[in-house]
C-alpha cells in the first residue's frame, strides 16, 4: 500500500467589509508560482492549527490576528506524490495592521463570485465553493438578526 502522511497547510480568508477576501500571488521559485492563494502555509511539527496561521499571517501579511477572530469555514485534500494536503480555511474578520505583501508577489481583494477567473492551487476551487456559502450564511444571518432587533425610533 502507497501511505502518505498527511501534510497540514491552513489559510485564511481574510474578508472586509465589503465582503471582498484577499488573495496573494505565490512567487517565482515556489511551487504553483503565479497563482493566486489563500494566505497562510504549512503546520509545522508541535503547533496548533490556529497558531499556525496567526504566526503565517504576521510572517506573511505584517497583520495581527487574535485566536478568537479564527472562524473554521472549510476543508480540502489533495493527493499529492509524496504526501496528502490538508488544506484547512478560517474565516478572519478582524486583524490589527494593514495587510502588506512580505511573501508575496502581489495581494488583491476579491469577491469569492470572482475567484473562479482566477488561475489558482488545484485545491483551491472546493474552498472557494465553501467560502462563498459560509460567507451568503453569514450574511442572512445578519439580515435576520437585523430584523429582529426592536425598532429604535420614537414612537
Ligand atoms: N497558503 C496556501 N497554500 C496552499 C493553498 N492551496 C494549496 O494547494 N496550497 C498548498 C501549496 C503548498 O504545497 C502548501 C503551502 O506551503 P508553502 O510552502 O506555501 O507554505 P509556507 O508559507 O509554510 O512556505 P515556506 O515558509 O516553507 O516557504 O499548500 C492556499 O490557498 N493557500
Amino acid at each position: 500500500m502507497n501511505e502518505r502522511m498527511i501534510f497540514p497547510v491552513v489559510a485564511a480568508a481574510l474578508v472586509d467589509s465589503a465582503g471582498r477576501v484577499l488573495l496573494q500571488q505565490r512567487p517565482a521559485g515556489k511551487p504553483l508560482a503565479g497563482l493566486w492563494e489563500f494566505p497562510g502555509g504549512k503546520v509545522e511539527r508541535g503547533e496548533s492549527p490556529e497558531a499556525a496561521l496567526i504566526r503565517e499571517l504576521a510572517e506573511e501579511l505584517e497583520i495581527s490576528v487574535a485566536s478568537d477572530a479564527l472562524t473554521p469555514a472549510g476543508f480540502a485534500t489533495e493527493m499529492l506524490p509524496d504526501r496528502h494536503l490538508l488544506l484547512m480555511l478560517y474565516v478572519v474578520r478582524e486583524w490589527q495592521g494593514e495587510a502588506r505583501p512580505h511573501a508575496a508577489t502581489a495581494l488583491r481583494w476579491e469577491q469569492p463570485a470572482d475567484m473562479a477567473s482566477l488561475p489558482m492551487p488545484p485545491a483551491d476551487p472546493p474552498l472557494v465553493r465553501q467560502l462563498a456559502a459560509c460567507l451568503a450564511w453569514d450574511a442572512a444571518g445578519i439580515r435576520r438578526s437585523a430584523a429582529a432587533l426592536p425598532d429604535a425610533s420614537p414612537a
